[in-house]
């Protein structure tokens, strides 16, 4: 839980909104925007023009001779107009909505992906910010619409002030300033709301969680077996519930602060129909002043009533708009040198030293690792569930900096090589790999775009993950869906049927992914072969081996008969290397590796 002064929202925030906000508007849709702002100012200019041209022919037919041919076509063209212009303020107002929306969504996702690392995606409180600034996007056309209602507003209020201010200045100045603390309590309240929307996100989201785990097809079949969609469901109205009390204790102040105001204007204005009914007594004033007098604070109410809620409600936008801004200028979570390529390998990655943990909250998982891997050799990496080897994996492709010590990719610090050009050196089959609701193709050339225009490589690469045979077989083979998600393609009347893929067959595609990039200096293979069935593992082993063949590999497997012939075996134990060399030497010093590999090794021999 975040605590709540963590989300208060300061008073900055919708200042640097607003700039920020019109300036995205404005760089999306300049045309548009001057076009939106020329039929505004029409819009309010037509009322008057249309008063004057009435006053006009007025006068004219009042006047023997009085050409009034012309004036009346001008009436009819500003009457036309008028009728015009809210259709079009409405056309123009969708169409920048839109293109502002489409340029924050991608200035939105850049600056996610200027996140080097992990950590900020796996910080609670930049997810709720980063639902939110979603959100804000698409509420970009909404501050249009309220400058146009702030606008208006501002219109009619000049007007009915202008008419009351005839009447009775002081009585004007009264309604004035009683409105002022609705102006002030409005925009607290909006800055409150906005305070309260950031801090249900996690309710919301929470949600969304439990929603997609009962309507997705990825847990359908355990939902099912295991009977839990009524818990699951229960969890997910439990969180609704608890964003729907947070809401109502809102609507609950705002509904006393705005009873109290409404009462304040009626007093208001029941003090001018008192004064106005006894200054009529008084012969001060006409029974017409009267009715003018009540139409105006009437009117002058209404209008600030108007501009209030333009008001608070823009300022409700942009304070929605500043998780965006937020997003948009996080500092990426990692120093990251600046773009660039990083220098081939040719001697080995070293780690010196090696200290991590994950928070300053959480256990230490690597404790001083000392571990090189020599440029062309196999080096593999043991130990127990939850040892640290997949952190150490995450640490090498600089997904988090280590805590304290270095690793050294010949010599130079991890930190000063841009992490693009470094990761662009890197080619890696992840233990927790994705598969894409993509075409088979999409999926394996993602480990290297080039491969689009290279049909045969993908196909090699395929090939060399054994699942070129399947894929072939496949109603659109490469080209099949390999999801039933969706259909994937354009063609209505021709929509390809996806396919879903076996466990292993999900793990050919990663490994294919992985040696399509396979010029790259440093292969990472983290458990490739655990959903493989035993004459599959046996050949990718196999393939690997062949393929590791004077390159530098860092190999991870639960299966020690498979890592056996690497040139260097580090056992990893609760943080640090407690024993490392050859097989044959590990097996010799009868430490913890020659224990297990024994262990694994008699489980098959007492099957025979
Ligand atoms: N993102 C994370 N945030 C916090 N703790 C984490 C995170 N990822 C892993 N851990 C913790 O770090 C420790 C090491 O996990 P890691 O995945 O590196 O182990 P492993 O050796 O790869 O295990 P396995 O053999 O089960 O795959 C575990 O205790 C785990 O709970």
């Amino acid at each position: 839980m975040i605590p709540e002064e963590d989300r208060r929202v300061g008073p900055r925030e919708p200042r640097a909104s607003a700039a920020e906000a019109l300036s995205l508007i404005w760089r999306a849709a300049s045309a548009n925007v001057s076009a939106f702002l020329l039929v505004t100012l029409a819009s309010a200019a037509a009322p008057i023009a249309t008063a004057w041209l009435t006053k006009l022919v007025i006068d004219r037919l009042t006047t023997p001779d009085g050409a009034v041919g012309g004036l009346a076509l001008g009436l009819v063209a500003t009457g036309l107009v008028a009728a015009a212009l809210p259709v079009a303020v409405q056309y123009l107002r969708a169409q920048i909505g839109r293109s502002a929306h489409l340029a924050a969504t991608e200035r939105l996702f850049v600056a996610a992906g200027r996140q080097v690392g992990l950590r900020t995606f796996e910080d609670p409180a930049f997810q709720d910010r980063l639902r939110l600034a979603q959100d804000g996007t698409g509420r970009i056309a909404e501050l249009v619409d309220g400058s146009g209602g702030a606008l208006g507003g501002a219109l009619s209020l000049a007007g009915f002030v202008g008419s009351l201010l005839v009447l009775s200045p002081p009585m004007t100045a009264v309604v004035l300033l009683a409105a002022l603390p609705a102006l002030a309590a409005e925009i607290v309240l909006a800055r409150r709301r906005s305070g309260v929307e950031w801090g249900i996100e996690q309710y919301y989201r929470r949600e969304y969680f439990y929603s997609q785990l009962l309507t997705g097809v990825a847990a359908a079949t355990e939902i099912r077996l295991f009977g839990i969609g009524a818990f699951l469901r229960a969890r997910m109205i439990e969180e609704r519930r608890s964003a729907n009390t947070a809401v109502q204790r809102m609507d609950l102040r705002e509904l006393r602060v705005q009873g109290g105001l409404t009462v304040v204007s009626a007093l208001v204005a029941g003090a001018g129909l008192w004064w106005a009914v006894t200054a009529a007594r008084r012969g001060d004033l006409s029974i017409g002043d009267v009715s003018m007098f009540l139409a105006a604070v009437v009117g002058v109410q209404a209008s600030l009533g108007a501009l209030t809620s333009a008001i608070s409600g823009g300022q409700a936008r942009l304070l929605s708009f500043a998780h965006y801004l937020a997003v948009v200028t996080a500092e990426p979570d990692l120093p990251a040198a600046p773009q660039g390529h990083a220098p081939r390998l040719r001697h080995g990655v070293e780690l010196r030293d090696v200290w991590f943990r994950y928070s300053d909250d959480h256990p230490w998982v690597l404790r001083g690792v000392d571990l090189t891997i020599p440029h062309g050799r196999a080096v593999a990496l043991v130990g127990l569930n939850g040892a640290g080897k997949t952190t150490l994996v995450k640490l090498l492709c600089r997904m988090y900096d280590p805590t304290r010590g270095q690793i050294l990719w010949d010599g130079v610090d991890l930190r000063d090589i841009p992490p693009d050009g470094l990761r662009e050196r890197i080619s890696a089959v992840f233990q927790d790999h994705m598969n894409y609701d993509m075409t088979a193709r999409d999926n394996i050339a993602l480990g290297d775009l080039t491969a689009l225009r290279d049909p045969a490589r993908i196909e090699r690469a395929a090939a060399r993950a054994g699942i070129h045979d399947k894929l072939t077989g496949l109603p659109r083979g490469y080209d099949t869906p390999l999801t039933r998600m969706f259909v994937i393609g354009t063609d209505k009347d021709d929509p390809v049927t996806g396919v879903v893929l076996s466990g292993g067959q999900w793990q050919r595609l990663a490994l294919a992914r992985a040696f399509i990039r396979s010029d790259r200096d440093l292969m990472i293979l983290d458990e490739p072969g655990s959903g493989l069935d035993p004459e599959a593992e046996h050949e990718i082993h196999a393939r690997m081996r062949e393929h590791r063949e004077d390159r530098t590999s860092l190999l991870i497997s639960h299966r020690l008969s498979a890592v056996r012939d690497a040139d260097h075996i580090a056992v990893l134990d609760d943080g640090r290397i407690t024993e490392h060399g050859s097989h044959d030497v590990l097996l010799t010093a009868g430490g913890s590796y020659a224990r297990l590999f024994r262990l694994q090794a008699t489980g098959y021999q007492e099957a025979l």
